[in-house]
């Protein structure tokens, strides 16, 4: 499947740039990735998406809203025509889904994307799915620099002559908190599903999320790219899933139409040897068997489903929640167990008890390793996006 990626506000721009740059060469997923900011600074740091499809809005607006969503949503409405016509020189035409991707909590991002996935769904008539950081508690802390404050007043707010404060990922908790359950209500019936990473329970004790958020994008963009990737049409020969997954299974699981789903994924990996008789750089001219023995193409295929099942998820919920689910099992063909898939799917099943399981496969010929990802949707209620909406009662 071909995805638009577009990134809003900091955090979005940043993990938008991560996913394309963790997009498999020979299996490309994102048709387009965009990156749109109100801050010139987060913009002219991205790596992987080209300048071109970066775009600054908010004319008025320095450096970023910081945090004042009132704001956000007034420069959001103001910006989207603006924001659509950039999306135009990409193909969105031809975009099975949308991925809307941004950081609850801040103004930009929180204020521009509930209008932005409003305007795409109804012009494109395709789901959009929106990929979304939750604050971390920790952003209760005091930032060190007094002029680092969450809120500026709304007089000052995105004006040229407002006192500048510095730029920081840490906006307050109480207003992030408020902030990230504002957006939320306002994706809700809007997005297709809302699939979400909660920073707290990725960062390590005592780090600050301008420390870890490099990696914590790297560990979100891994999980994004293994599930979009699945559906994403090879180009190197001789590759066929036996279970294909296409748009359309995506949908089936994530896109609840009116009711905004929430998502969230698991993911496991194992490195393992090449299946072409240890080289994988090599014509495998003198190896014409595949050398993996089924004992360990099994246990590979258990221990890294297990692992996407039982262990961290982007968001952490109650499993039996899930209302629908989707296993992805990849790596070299090889490795890949049919019997040892078919457990793993229905272990995932009788864990879950979901409505509907699709399962599917994602040969890597050329791999290193194997991995599982488990999409689990419509897994309301989830504690931690309770315990937001109640900080912001
Ligand atoms: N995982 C992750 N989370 C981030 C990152 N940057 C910021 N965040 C989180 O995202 C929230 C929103 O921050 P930003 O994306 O910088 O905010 P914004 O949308 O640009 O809005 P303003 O800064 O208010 O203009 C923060 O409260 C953090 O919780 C990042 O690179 N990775």
């Amino acid at each position: 499947m071909q995805l638009e990626v577009i990134g809003v506000g900091g955090a979005g721009c940043r993990i938008a740039d991560a996913i394309l740059a963790a997009e498999p060469a020979d299996h490309r997923f994102v048709g387009d990735a965009f990156a749109f900011d109100t801050d010139t600074d987060g913009l002219a740091a991205l790596e992987a998406i080209p300048e071109s499809n970066r775009h600054r809005y908010g004319e008025t607006i320095r450096n970023g809203l910081n945090g004042n969503l009132q704001r956000g949503f007034e420069v959001g409405d103001a910006s989207v025509d603006e924001l659509s016509r950039h999306l135009d020189d990409g193909r969105p035409s031809i975009a099975d889904a949308f991925l809307v991707v941004l950081g609850l909590g801040g103004a930009t991002g929180g204020g521009t994307a509930p209008e932005l996935v409003a305007t795409l769904r109804a012009v494109y008539d395709k789901p959009v799915y929106v990929l979304a950081t939750v604050p971390a508690e920790r952003e209760l802390e005091p930032p060190e620099d007094p002029l680092v404050e969450g809120v500026v007043p709304e007089s000052e707010a995105g004006t040229e002559d407002a006192d500048e404060p510095e730029d920081t990922d840490d906006h307050t908790r109480p207003l992030a908190e408020e902030n990230a359950a504002r957006t939320l209500e306002r994706l809700d019936g809007l997005a297709s599903a809302v699939l979400c990473f909660d920073n707290e329970a990725w960062l390590r004790t005592g780090e600050r999320l301008a420390e870890g958020r490099d990696r914590l994008n790297r560990d979100l963009a891994t999980r994004v790219a293994a599930f979009f990737s699945a559906g994403a049409a090879s180009e190197s020969d001789g590759e066929v899933a036996e279970t294909v997954i296409d748009a359309s299974d995506v949908a089936r699981v994530l896109d609840g139409g009116e009711d905004t789903l929430v998502a969230t994924l698991g993911y496991g990996e194992q490195e393992v040897e090449s299946d072409d008789g240890g080289s994988r750089f090599g014509l495998g001219l003198f190896s014409t068997e595949s050398n993996v023995d089924t004992a360990s193409a099994v246990s590979a295929v258990e221990t890294t489903i297990s692992k996407a099942l039982n262990g961290k998820l982007t968001l952490e919920c109650d499993r039996e929640n899930a209302d629908a689910t989707m296993v992805i099992v990849g790596g070299p063909p090889a490795w890949l167990n049919r019997t040892a898939i078919s457990d793993g799917r229905r272990t995932v099943q009788s864990r879950t008890g979901s409505r509907e399981l699709l399962g599917g496969d994602a040969p890597r010929p050329n791999g290193d390793r194997v991995f599982a990802t488990i999409l689990f949707a419509g897994v309301e209620p989830v504690e931690r996006l309770e315990a937001i909406r109640e900080t912001a009662r």
